[in-house]
C-alpha cells in the first residue's frame, strides 16, 4: 500500500512537469486580464467626465483633453488584450506540443487493452480541444469573471442602489451558469459514447469496404452508421438546445437589466441623486460586468467539453508516466523463459491462458501447435510484452520483460504478428522499423534473411518504395514477407512468428525455414505458431496449447513423432500430423 502511494506520489510529480511553468503564466494572464478589465473602465470614467465636467463647463479643451487620453487608454487596453490572447494561443501550442506525443502513446496502446481503435483515437483528439478551446473566447470569459467586482464597486460608487441591482443580475446570471453545467454535464459523457460508437462503425465499414462491395451490404453498412449517427445527432442536438437556451436567456437577462440600470438611474437623476452622466457610466459598466458570465454561458459546452478532454489527458499522463525510469540491460543471449504465465482478456477478465511454464536456450527454435482459439497467439503475445501478464512472468536471461527500458527491448524482439499490417512508409522505412539513421546494410541483410530483397528491388523504387494509398498495395504474401524481414531486422535474440506461411508459396516457405534456421545459427531463439508442418521444418522444440493450457512440451521428435516424410503440396494441419499429442508422462507438463 504504502509502495503503491510513492509510486502514484512519484507518478504526479512527474505529470506535474508537463504543466510546470504554466502556473506562473497563468498569474501573469490572470495579472493582465485585472490591468485589462481598470482599463475597461475607460468608457464609464469618460461619460461621467463628459457630462459632468466638459458639458457643465462648457469647454472643448477639456473635452479634447479627455478624449485624448481616452484613447491612449482604449489602445492600452486593446494592446494588452492582443498579449493576452496571444499567450493563450501558446499555451494551447505549448500543450499540444507536450502532451500531444503522450496522448498519441495512448492512442498506440488502448487497442491492446481492449479498446476499439475509434476510442483510442478519440483520446488524441483530445489535444485538439484543449488547444482550440484555449484559443477561443472561453478562457477570456474565465479569466475575466473574477474581475467583475472592479465594475460592481464602480457603480456601487455611484449609488449603492445601482450596485445592488447589478450585483442582484450577477447573481441570477451566475444560477444560470451553474444550471447549465449541471443539465450539459449529465450529456458530454454520453455525447462522447455516441461519437466514439459512430466513429467505430465507420472505422469498421472502411476497413472491410471490399467484402462490403463484393457481398452487396453496403446500403445495411450505411444504414447501420446512420443508426449510430442519429443518436449522436440527438444528444449533440440536445447539447446544443441548453447552451443556446440558457445563451439566450443570459443575453435577455443582460438586456432586462440594462433598461432596469438606466430606468433606476433615471429615477436617481429626476429625484437629485445621481447626475445625467453617472446614468451612462453605470450602464456602461455593468454591461461590462456581466459580460464575461454572458460569454462563459455561451461558450458553456466547450468549456465542459475542454475541462473533461483535459482531465482524461492528465489521467492519460499518469497511466503512462512510470515510477521508475527501467535501466538499461546487457543485451540477452542466453534464455527465454515463462514462469507460471495467465493472460487475461482485458475486457471481461477471462482468462485466456493459465500458467504457462517453458524455458527455451539460445539456439533453439520452438513450434506452437494447437486447434483453433486455443490460445496459441495469446501466448507469443505474451512472450513479446504485447499483452500484459495477470500472474507470472516472461523472462529474457533472467530479466522480466518490465525491467527492459521499451525502445531497448524492442530491438532485442523481432515479431510477425498473425494480421500483417505494414505502415504507410517506404519499404526501408518499414523493414528498419523507422530508424533514425538509414542502415542499408542491416536492411538489405534482413530482407535477404526472409528471402524478400529480389523481390523488393524488382519494385518501380526499389527498397524506397512506398506502400499503402499512394502507393504500392503488396499482395498478402509480398506484405507476409516483408514483415518477415522486419522482424528479422537488427538480428533480434527473440524472433516470434505467428502463422508466418499463411500466405507464403513454396520459395516463401523455403525462405522461412532458412529464416528460422538463420536465428538458431547466430545463436538466437525462434518461436513459430504453425497450423503446417512446413513452418515446423527447422524447429527443435514443440508446444502444444489447448484449451488456453500448455499441454505438452518437448523435444519435436517426442512431441510430433518422428521427422515426417515431406509432403507433397497438400499440406496437412500440424495438429493432425501422425501420432500428434500421444505424450509420454515424462513429456506432459505439469498441472
Ligand atoms: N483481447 C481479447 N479479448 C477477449 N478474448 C480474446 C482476446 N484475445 C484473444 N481472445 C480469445 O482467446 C482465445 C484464444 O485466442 P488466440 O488468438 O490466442 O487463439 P489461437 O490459438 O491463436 O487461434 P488461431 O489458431 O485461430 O489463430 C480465443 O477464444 C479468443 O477469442
Amino acid at each position: 500500500m504504502r509502495t503503491g502511494d510513492t509510486k502514484d506520489h512519484i507518478k504526479m510529480k512527474q505529470v506535474r512537469k508537463i504543466t510546470a511553468g504554466l502556473r506562473s503564466v497563468l498569474i501573469y494572464i490572470f495579472c493582465l486580464s485585472g490591468l485589462i478589465n481598470i482599463l475597461a473602465l475607460t468608457g464609464s470614467i469618460y461619460m461621467l467626465q463628459i457630462y459632468d465636467r466638459a458639458l457643465g463647463s462648457g469647454s472643448i479643451p477639456t473635452l479634447l483633453t479627455l478624449s485624448a487620453l481616452a484613447i491612449g487608454l482604449y489602445l492600452f487596453q486593446g494592446l494588452f488584450d492582443i498579449l493576452r490572447s496571444q499567450l493563450l494561443v501558446r499555451i494551447g501550442a505549448r500543450l499540444d506540443r507536450q502532451i500531444a506525443p503522450l496522448a498519441h502513446r495512448v492512442v498506440v496502446d488502448m487497442p491492446r487493452f481492449g479498446y476499439s481503435t475509434a476510442e483510442a483515437l478519440e483520446r488524441g483528439r483530445d489535444v485538439d480541444t484543449v488547444r482550440a478551446f484555449l484559443g477561443s473566447q472561453g478562457p477570456v470569459a474565465i479569466f475575466d469573471i473574477p474581475w467583475m467586482p472592479v465594475f460592481l464597486v464602480f457603480v456601487y460608487m455611484l449609488h449603492p442602489l445601482l450596485g445592488a441591482l447589478t450585483l442582484g443580475g450577477m447573481v441570477v446570471l451566475t444560477l444560470l451558469t451553474v444550471a447549465a453545467e449541471l443539465m450539459t454535464r449529465r450529456l458530454t459523457g454520453a455525447t462522447q459514447a455516441a461519437v466514439i460508437q459512430r466513429n467505430a462503425i465507420a472505422d469498421s465499414n472502411a476497413r472491410n469496404a471490399d467484402v462490403i462491395k463484393a457481398m452487396g451490404f453496403a446500403g445495411r453498412a450505411v444504414e447501420r452508421f446512420t443508426l449510430a449517427n442519429r443518436d449522436h445527432l440527438d444528444l449533440h442536438t440536445r447539447a446544443n438546445d441548453i447552451s443556446g437556451t440558457f445563451g439566450a436567456l443570459s443575453r435577455v437577462l443582460r438586456m432586462i437589466l440594462q433598461s432596469a440600470l438606466l430606468g433606476l438611474g433615471a429615477y436617481l437623476t429626476i429625484t437629485g441623486d445621481l447626475s445625467a452622466g453617472a446614468i451612462i457610466a453605470s450602464s456602461v459598466a455593468s454591461s461590462r460586468a456581466l459580460a464575461p458570465i454572458d460569454m462563459a454561458i455561451g461558450n458553456w459546452k466547450q468549456v465542459v467539453g475542454a475541462r473533461a478532454a483535459f482531465a482524461r489527458l492528465k489521467e492519460t499522463a499518469v497511466a503512462l508516466a512510470t515510477a521508475t525510469e527501467p535501466l538499461s540491460l546487457p543485451a540477452p543471449k542466453a534464455s527465454l523463459r515463462l514462469d507460471g504465465v495467465t493472460v487475461a482478456a482485458p475486457g471481461s477478465g477471462r482468462v485466456l491462458l493459465a500458467d504457462v511454464t517453458m524455458e527455451l536456450a539460445a539456439g533453439q527454435a520452438l513450434g506452437i501447435i494447437g486447434p483453433s482459439g486455443s490460445g496459441k497467439t495469446t501466448l507469443v503475445k505474451a512472450m513479446t510484452g504485447i499483452t500484459p501478464v495477470l500472474r507470472g512472468g516472461v523472462r529474457l536471461d533472467g530479466a522480466d520483460l518490465p525491467q527492459w527500458p521499451e525502445a531497448e527491448l524492442g530491438r532485442y524482439i523481432g515479431y510477425l504478428p498473425q494480421d500483417v499490417s505494414l505502415m504507410d512508409a517506404t519499404i526501408a522505412e518499414n523493414i528498419s522499423r523507422f530508424a533514425a539513421q538509414t542502415d542499408m546494410t542491416a536492411i538489405v541483410a534482413a530482407a535477404l534473411a526472409a528471402g524478400v530483397h529480389e523481390m523488393i528491388v524488382k519494385m518501380p523504387d526499389g527498397y524506397q518504395t512506398r506502400l499503402g494509398a499512394g502507393g504500392i498495395l503488396p499482395s498478402g504474401g509480398q506484405r507476409q514477407r516483408i514483415a518477415l524481414a522486419r522482424a528479422l531486422y537488427g538480428d533480434p535474440f527473440l524472433v516470434v512468428l505467428d502463422e508466418p506461411n499463411s500466405n507464403l508459396d513454396n520459395e516463401g516457405e523455403a525462405a522461412l525455414s532458412e529464416a528460422v534456421a538463420g536465428v538458431r545459427a547466430r545463436g538466437g531463439i525462434a518461436v513459430v505458431i504453425a497450423h503446417r508442418p512446413t513452418a515446423l521444418s527447422a524447429v527443435n522444440m514443440i508446444a502444444v496449447v489447448q484449451g488456453g493450457r500448455l499441454t505438452a512440451f518437448g523435444p519435436k521428435e517426442d512431441i510430433i513423432g518422428p521427422k515426417p516424410v515431406p509432403q507433397p503440396a497438400a499440406d496437412r494441419p500440424a495438429a493432425d500430423m501422425p501420432k500428434p499429442m500421444v505424450l509420454q508422462p515424462a513429456q506432459r507438463v505439469p498441472a
